[in-house]
């Protein structure tokens, strides 16, 4: 497989881009779904805004830099990405405090409705956000599982909460079918596009979506714990109400007024004062995946991980996917079922290939497609064959839980 995964690589028209990260040596790394891969212009970049900028030109740079319009001007990068205009988005706060705050804002926009409407299974952080407002009365939760999900749109629901790409699985909705569903029972829709944004093309305005909120640390190669960024439809622009009513957020911020008044647009999803130096190294990655473009990371995905699929079967390697077969239908992973993925993961981790587990039995590989070659693929499927048959994930080290999984 290896000389025709070098043949696939010389014939990949993104085979340059894996020079603008930088990877270790000896590491094959299938977790750009958790946290993306270093860009090499980001270091030279971070190293300009925390000399020049911030040491130099100190509180000036708010000005001169243009550290103030860096949420909308990040936002504005990520905006083609995912099918919206650049002032449908800003780069702001953490994926968990906008999914706060857009919850809350669009159960302002529903009198009389209260129900917001996910599945179970869904990210944590989603499901935790929506009971923490059921907590403060503002929000009643209801989850239901994924194939019934139409059909519990009633006249009760306020608001539908999806992860577009399941983080477990991979599974993809149909993200314009589900939109209209919602907005037909006058439920508003709000879109976790963590999985999705930088690896498969995302057409918010084309579904008609009113919401979105997406991490900048994993497809977007942001570094760890990178601004999130936040998306309202402009047609919800002036009736947005969200309850983080900081400065930041306020029409005019330096008049210094004793009462709040929004921004216009989507600067009012603003809260507290910008992160410069995430927002700085988010851009680099945002500006990475816009020139390579989504369709083209997307065709690479699909290609990286169907290829996968095929190492492992000439490898005669019987694993339980649990993915959609179909690669339309899944986002840039593969997730296999095992009994022992943690050990597995372990294992293959041991020998440099990193991927990850999701518990209880989940071991998932990300194909993150700006970086990951197909030679990458061969031997990581390769690796993956031989710790299945050698039994080396047997070893006690493997089995002693990291914190951090
Ligand atoms: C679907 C989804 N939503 C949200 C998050 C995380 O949000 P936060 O960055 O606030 O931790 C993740 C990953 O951590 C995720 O996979
Ligand atoms: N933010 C993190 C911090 C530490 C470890 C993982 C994460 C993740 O992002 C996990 C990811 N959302 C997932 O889909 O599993």
């Amino acid at each position: 497989m290896l000389a025709e995964a070098r043949a696939r690589d010389a014939a990949d028209p993104l085979r340059d881009y894996r020079a603008r990260f930088d990877l270790p040596q000896g590491v094959i790394y299938l977790d750009g779904n958790s946290l993306g891969a270093l860009p090499k212009a980001t270091a030279g970049r971070m190293a300009q805004v925390i000399r020049g900028e911030w040491g130099e030109g100190l509180i000036r740079s708010w000005n001169s830099a243009d550290w103030i319009g860096m949420p909308q001007r990040v936002g504005g990068k990520i905006a083609p990405l995912i099918g919206a205009a650049p002032d449908e988005v800003i780069a702001c706060d953490s994926t968990s405090v906008n999914l706060f705050k857009l919850i809350a804002a669009a159960l302002r926009m529903q009198p009389g409705r209260k129900v917001v409407l996910s599945e179970p299974g869904n990210f944590p952080t989603d499901l935790y956000m929506i009971a923490g407002l059921e907590a403060q009365g503002l929000a009643e939760r209801r989850l239901v599982p994924r194939e019934r999900i139409a059909g519990a749109l009633d006249g009760d629901v306020a608001l539908l909460l999806l992860t577009h790409v399941h983080y477990k699985t991979g599974a993809v909705f149909d993200m314009a079918a589900l939109t209209r569903a919602a907005h037909e029972a006058g439920a508003l829709v709000l879109w976790d596009l963590s999985h999705s944004a930088g690896a498969i093309p995302v057409d918010l305005n084309g579904c008609g979506a009113d919401f979105a909120v997406g991490c900048g640390y994993k497809y977007l190669n942001g570094g760890p714990g990178a601004p999130a960024f936040a998306y309202a439809a402009r047609r919800h622009h002036e009736a947005l109400e969200q309850p983080l009513t900081g400065w930041m957020g306020h029409a005019a911020p330096f008049a210094f007024s004793d009462d709040y008044a929004p921004a216009a647009g989507v600067d009012r999803l603003l809260t507290g004062t910008p992160p410069i130096l995430g927002l700085a190294a988010l851009e680099v990655g945002i500006e990475l995946a816009a020139e390579i473009g989504i369709e083209r990371l997307a065709a690479k995905s699909r290609a990286l991980s169907e290829f996968f699929r095929t190492c492992l079967d000439r490898a005669g390697v019987e694993l339980d996917l649990v993915s959609p077969a179909d690669p339309e239908q899944r986002g840039s992973q593969l997730s296999f079922r095992h009994p022992e993925a943690y050990a597995i993961c372990q294992a293959l981790i041991a020998r440099g290939v990193i991927g990850d587990f999701r518990d209880p039995d989940i071991l998932r590989l990300g194909f993150a497609p700006a970086y990951v070659s197909f030679e990458d693929v061969a031997q990581a499927a390769q690796h993956l064959a031989e710790v299945l048959k050698t039994g080396e994930w047997q070893r006690e080290e493997f089995r002693e839980r990291a914190a951090v999984t």
